[in-house]
C-alpha cells in the first residue's frame, strides 16, 4: 500500500473531482458517510454521547457530515465549533447549514476555554478539529482544548488524522497534538503514523477508501510504500519442483569473536530457515565446536586467530555474504573487513560491529560493494550518517547515503524502514517482542538467506524484514512479549512461510 504526502493528497481530490464530475461537498458528504458507517456497525444504535469537534475547515466538513447522519439516524450527538478563525471553508459552511436542517441543537460555538464541556468517561469523542490542512502547531486555548480532551479517558476518534500532527513533516509541540485511540484515516495511511516520534498520536488506524481516482492512485510514485502480506505474497517466489540445494545457493556467514559466537550460531540457522540451500559459517577458532554443536547442517571454517577475524578465506565463491555478527572491533578486523569487501563480489549483507567499523574506518565506505545492504540498528545508523534533529531528518540523512554509496540500508525499529535511494519501505509485521538480544543476527541471516536463493537485494530486504516480523509475530502468539528469544524466531520461520498465503488474519490488524 503507498502513502501520499499531503501536497498529494489535494492533487489527487482535485483530479478526482474533474475525472468523477462531483463537487467537493459530494466527496465530502462520502467521507462522512464511510466514518458514519464505521460508527454505526459497532454502535448499532447505542445512546452512548458522542462528541464531535469540527474545525472551520474541510476536516471539521466532513465531522459536521457525520453529526448530520449520526443525528438522523437517532444517536445522541453534540456537535461543536472550534471556532478559532473566521476563515470557514466554502464546504464547511454548506454542511454548517445542512446540520441545522436536522436538529435544533445548533452547533455549539466555541471560543475560548471558559467554552470547555465536561466530558463523561464513557463518552466519544470525535476528532474533526484539523486534518491534513494544519500548517503551524496549534497554539493557544485551541492547544488547551486539545488537552483538556487529552485529559479525558473518554474514547478518542480522529478523523482523517489526530489534530495537530502534521502529516509528513515533523512534529514541533507534541503538547499540541490529539492522543487518539483510534484514527479513521482517508484513503492511504499518513507517512506519521509509522515513525517513532509521532506514531504514538496514532497507534491504530483503519482505512477509509473514499474513491479517489484510480489512475492518480497508481501512477503516482508515493512518499513510500508499507509492506503488508499482499505485498509479501507477491514477493515470495515458488520453490522449483527439480530443485536440489545449490539451486538455492551457499551462502557465508561471517561472524563472532569470543564470547559472541551465538551471534555467528543465530544467524546461521536464520540463513537456513529462511531456505538457503547450503550455509558456510566463518568464525574465529575458539567458536568451532560451539557451531559445529548449535548448527550441525552447517559447515564451519575458521580463522587464523582463536578469538576474533584477522584474515577471511574460503574455497568457494559465496551465493550471498552476511558479515559482522558479533566479530567485535580488534584492529585485525578492520584489515579483514577491507580485504573482504575488495576481493568477494558475492551480494553482502552488511550488520552490527562491521557497520560500527565503517563508522569509525571511514576508509571503509569507498570499498563498500555496490548494492550491498546494511541494516543498522538507531545506535549504528546514527555512528554511520551522524546525529538527526527529528524522523523526517534521519530519513533525508539515510537516502542521502544510499544514493551516494549506492547501497540499500534497513533501518531496523518498530516499522522497520527500508531505504532504497530516495525510495522508502515501511514494515507493518513485527512486535515489541521482538526487542531481544540476537533478533538482529537472526534478520541480517534472513536477508542473507534470501539474496542467496537468488531474490534481488531490494526484495531481500523488504520480504526478509516483512518474514522476520511475521515470525515473530507468531512466536509471540505462542508465548507472549516477554518470553520471544531469538531463536524461537528462527523457529517461526516455517510458520511464516506458511501462513503467508492462509487466510487468517490472527496475525494483526495491521499486517
Ligand atoms: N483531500 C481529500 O482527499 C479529502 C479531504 N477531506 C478532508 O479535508 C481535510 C483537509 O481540509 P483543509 O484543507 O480544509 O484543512 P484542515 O481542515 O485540516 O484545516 C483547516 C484550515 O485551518 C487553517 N489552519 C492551519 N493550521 C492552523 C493552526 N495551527 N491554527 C489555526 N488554523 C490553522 C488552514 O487555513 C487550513 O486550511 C482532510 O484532512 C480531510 O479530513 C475530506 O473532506 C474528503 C476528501
Ligand atoms: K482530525
Amino acid at each position: 500500500m503507498k502513502i501520499f504526502s499531503a501536497e498529494q493528497l489535494y492533487e489527487a481530490d482535485k483530479i478526482t473531482l474533474e475525472q468523477q464530475q462531483i463537487t467537493t461537498e459530494e466527496l465530502m458528504e462520502r467521507a462522512g458517510a464511510q466514518i458514519f458507517n464505521w460508527f454505526h456497525e459497532r454502535l448499532n444504535g447505542a445512546s452512548v454521547p458522542i462528541r464531535i469537534f469540527c474545525g472551520i475547515g474541510n476536516n471539521g466538513g466532513d465531522g459536521l457530515v457525520l453529526g448530520r447522519l449520526l443525528i438522523e439516524a437517532g444517536y445522541n450527538v453534540i456537535v461543536y465549533v472550534v471556532n478559532c478563525s473566521d476563515k470557514r471553508s466554502k464546504s464547511f459552511l454548506y454542511n454548517y447549514n445542512l446540520i441545522k436542517n436536522v436538529t435544533t441543537d445548533w452547533p455549539i460555538l466555541m471560543t475560548d476555554k471558559n467554552d470547555f464541556p465536561e466530558i463523561d468517561p464513557e463518552d466519544i469523542i470525535v476528532d474533526a478539529i484539523f486534518g491534513i490542512g494544519l500548517n503551524r502547531s496549534l497554539d493557544g486555548w485551541v492547544k488547551k482544548l486539545i488537552q483538556h480532551l487529552n485529559a479525558s479517558p473518554a474514547f478518542k476518534l480522529a478523523v482523517d488524522i489526530p489534530s495537530g500532527l502534521f502529516p509528513n513533516t515533523a512534529l514541533k509541540d507534541e503538547d499540541a497534538v490529539l492522543r487518539a485511540n483510534h484514527t479513521l484515516t482517508f484513503q492511504t495511511p499518513k507517512l506519521a503514523f509509522f515513525l517513532p516520534e509521532t506514531a504514538q498520536f496514532a497507534p491504530s488506524f483503519d482505512i477509509l477508501d473514499i474513491g479517489l481516482d484510480r489512475d492518480f492512485l497508481v501512477n503516482t510514485k508515493p512518499l513510500a510504500q508499507i509492506i503488508s502480506k499482499p505485498e509479501a505474497q507477491n514477493l515470495y517466489k515458488h520453490r522449483e519442483r527439480f530443485a536440489h540445494k545449490g539451486t538455492y545457493g551457499h551462502a557465508l556467514i561471517v561472524a563472532g569473536s569470543y564470547g559472541k559466537i551465538g551471534a555467528a550460531s543465530i544467524s546461521t540457522a536464520a540463513t537456513f530457515r529462511i531456505g538457503a540451500g547450503m550455509v558456510t559459517t566463518f568464525i574465529p577458532k575458539c567458536g568451532y565446536s560451539i557451531l559445529q554443536n548449535t548448527v550441525p547442517e552447517a559447515m564451519v571454517a575458521t580463522d587464523i586467530e582463536e578469538e576474533f577475524l584477522s584474515k577471511i578465506n574460503v574455497d568457494f565463491e559465496p551465493s550471498a555474504i552476511g558479515v559482522g555478527m558479533g566479530i567485535g572491533k580488534s584492529d585485525k578486523t578492520v584489515e579483514a573487513l577491507k580485504s573482504l569487501f575488495k576481493n568477494y563480489k558475492s551480494p553482502m549483507v552488511i550488520d552490527a560491529d562491521a557497520i560500527n567499523l565503517i563508522s569509525e574506518n571511514k576508509e571503509l565506505l569507498k570499498l563498500l560493494p555496490k548494492n550491498s545492504i546494511l541494516t543498522p540498528h538507531l545506535g549504528e545508523l546514527q555512528r554511520l550518517v551522524g546525529k538527526w534533529k527529528d524522523d523526517y531528518d534521519k530519513i533525508e540523512k539515510v537516502k542521502e547515503f544510499s544514493i551516494k554509496h549506492e547501497v540499500l540500508v534497513v533501518i531496523k525499529g518498530a516499522y522497520s524502514i527500508t531505504i532504497f535511494g530516495d525510495t522508502l519501505y515501511l514494515n507493518s509485521s513485527g512486535n515489541p517482542g521482538m526487542a531481544t538480544a540476537g533478533s538482529g543476527d537472526s534478520l541480517s541471516g534472513v536477508i542473507t538467506g534470501l539474496l542467496s536463493q537468488g531474490y534481488d537485494p531490494l526484495t531481500s530486504c523488504v520480504f526478509g524484514v516483512y518474514m522476520h516480523g511475521f515470525a515473530g509475530d507468531l512466536a509471540v502468539n505462542q508465548m507472549g512479549y516477554e518470553a520471544v528469544m531469538a531463536n524461537d524466531i528462527i523457529n517461526n520461520i516455517g510458520e511464516a512461510y506458511m501462513m503467508l498465503f492462509a487466510k487468517d488474519q490472527s496475525e494483526g490488524e495491521n499486517n
